[in-house]
């Protein structure tokens, strides 16, 4: 038994479960008109509305001392003053400093890391306002129509989502892409949209050395020699955000156009540091510095505001309820907002790669369940998709359901009708339909005896299904800021109740490591035995039927 399991509070969840889960929630509002004025928080404009929730009071207040009981205050303020607590790697986990927008002194190892943020965000505006306004020209003298982002994981997925989620404040003639994959498609298809003359390649890799992004970097660099044939035009087209200088220069390009980040940025907290680039680019630099003051905005909310009140705080308890107690596996984020179409896949990494840990702080095996699998679309596509099994499966899935009071596209009643969905949506997953009311609508539309009693079991929907919502009220830089943040800080409190390091990543290296090993396998036409019988039969399979082509 672990301390956490073994603590008063968590007996007394456990014990409290088993008085909740026979409890519907269409109960529990009958019973009290009062439950969304108790189960609703605001912030700026973010209203999250958990009332859906399989929770009373008495839930809420034993899961806020949970919080207590782990002192999640205490982590709070280590992370924000800049503590080591990212152990495994010896680093802080400082990206609330690149949004520190109050400017105040934030210490690693004595030094202020502050100077440097803003020296990095002054090289950002320089050199986004340059590319913008066309100073910037390329080897032939024409200026920037296309960013190409080449960079993975961490140095993708946040500058792919905000960049779609914000599109109505990019710069129409600006064009931003984004290759990741190591499939020689990605990058090919990419650059048949593009002209050397009047491409910009980012290369956002934190570490510089991650294969996927150098072999597509290079391919790039390759593509553009092609057409200039001159190594000097490379500094005018090619651009690094990174931790590592030396690999940088290694790769060829030149100091001056790199922006640096530090190693107590997570790759994948990064999207606020240079590896942003792409964002401000097109976005421009005011609107980037808005979306850090919105996370900056939720960072204060989530560090002085009290448990009861805090929004980070209760999404994340919520979240424990669910995985710790009723064995919830998975989570959905249902944004109803089509720009924000890669919200759920950026914390797919977000979430699962900082919690999908199996030993705790100390490398003890957990005796409980740690992050969820993270999962989700669009609504209202999801609707017509997976919402069969989140309304009628076997399976409990939490789901956020977010949407925005306001469009960036009013147009006819598109969105009166998108938000009539979201509304009814948890709704109907909340209320479900019984026997008796199935049993009503069919004998209202003329059915009855066998055919009717066949039927009826189908068409029931248990309800009971728990959802947060969380209307903005218009998808802005700074809105999305504070959602984004929002977010990063449940995945730290949850973190912090399952005493795991949210904050490293090991679980990707194995895979890497005998890729590796494998690929100088690939070559010539010996037969290889090295392996188990699987993946020795697969290699030796692909290795004949290559040499067919
Ligand atoms: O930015 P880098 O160093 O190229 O790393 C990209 C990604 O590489 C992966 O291996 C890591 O798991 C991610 O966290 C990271 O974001």
């Amino acid at each position: 038994m672990s301390r956490l399991t073994e603590s008063e509070v968590w007996k007394a969840l456990q014990e409290h479960y088993r008085q909740i889960e026979p409890l519907h929630m269409r109960d529990l509002f009958a019973k009290d008109p009062g439950r969304f004025e108790k189960f609703h928080l605001q912030f700026n404009d973010i209203l999250v509305d958990y009332s859906k929730n399989r929770i009373t009071e008495e839930t809420m207040q034993l899961l806020y001392a949970l919080a207590r009981e782990v002192q999640l205050d205490r982590w709070i303020e280590r992370m924000f003053s800049g503590e080591k607590i990212n152990v495994t790697e010896n680093r802080a986990v400082l990206h609330v400093a690149l949004r520190n927008r109050a400017n105040r002194p934030i210490y690693v190892d004595g030094r202020d890391v502050m100077p440097e943020v803003n020296a990095v965000l002054a090289h950002m505006r320089e050199f986004t306002e340059a590319v913008r306004s066309g100073r910037w020209r390329g080897y032939t003298g024409k200026a920037i129509t296309d960013i190409v982002n080449i960079g993975i994981g961490g140095s993708d997925l946040g500058p792919v989502m905000v960049t779609e989620a914000l599109k109505p404040y990019g710069k129409p003639d600006l064009r931003v892409h984004f290759v990741s994959n190591v499939d020689g498609t990605h990058i090919v298809e990419t650059l048949k949209q593009v002209h050397p003359e009047t491409t910009l390649f980012s290369i956002a890799s934190k570490t510089f050395t991650t294969q996927e992004t150098l072999v597509n970097a290079h391919t790039a660099r390759d593509w553009f020699l092609r057409y200039a044939h001159d190594e000097a035009a490379v500094a005018k087209h090619f651009v690094a955000l990174s931790t590592n200088e030396k690999e940088v220069v290694k790769f060829g390009i030149d100091p001056k156009n790199m922006f640096v980040f530090w190693d107590w940025v997570g790759g994948r907290y990064s999207l606020w540091s240079a590896i942003g680039l792409s964002i401000a680019l097109y976005i421009g630099m005011d609107n980037f510095e808005e979306l850090l003051t919105g996370a900056f905005e939720m960072d204060e909310h989530f560090r002085h505001t009290p448990f009861e009140q805090n929004i980070p705080v209760t999404l994340g308890l919520l979240g424990i309820w669910y995985n710790n107690f009723f064995g919830a596996q998975t989570h959905a984020i249902l944004p109803y907002d089509q720009y924000m179409h890669r919200f759920p896949a950026y914390f797919q990494q977000g979430d699962m790669e900082s919690n999908g840990k199996r030993v705790d702080r100390d490398g003890h095996v957990v005796d409980y369940s740690t992050g969820p699998i993270i999962w989700g679309e669009p609504g209202t596509n999801g609707q017509h998709a997976f919402y069969q099994l989140i309304h009628q499966g076997t399976k409990l899935i939490p789901c956020d359901f977010i949407a925005p009071i306001e469009t960036h596209n009013p147009i006819g009643e598109h969105h009166k009708i998108l938000l009539s969905n979201f509304f009814a949506q948890t709704e109907a997953l909340m209320r479900g339909k019984t026997e008796e009311e199935v049993r009503k609508e069919l004998e209202a539309a003329g059915m009855s005896g066998e055919a009717l009693e066949k039927l009826v079991p189908h068409k029931v929907f248990p309800g009971n299904r728990p959802t947060n919502s969380i209307l903005v009220q218009k998808i802005t830089p700074r809105t999305l800021g504070s959602l984004i943040a929002m977010y990063e800080h449940k995945i730290f409190t949850q973190g912090v109740i399952w005493n795991i390091n949210s904050f490293d990543q090991w679980g990707v290296e194995l895979g890497k490591q005998l890729a590796k090993a494998i690929l100088p396998e690939l070559e010539g036409t010996q037969e290889v035995t090295g392996h188990d019988s699987s993946t020795n039969g697969l290699i030796n399979h692909y290795k004949r039927h290559r040499l067919r082509e």
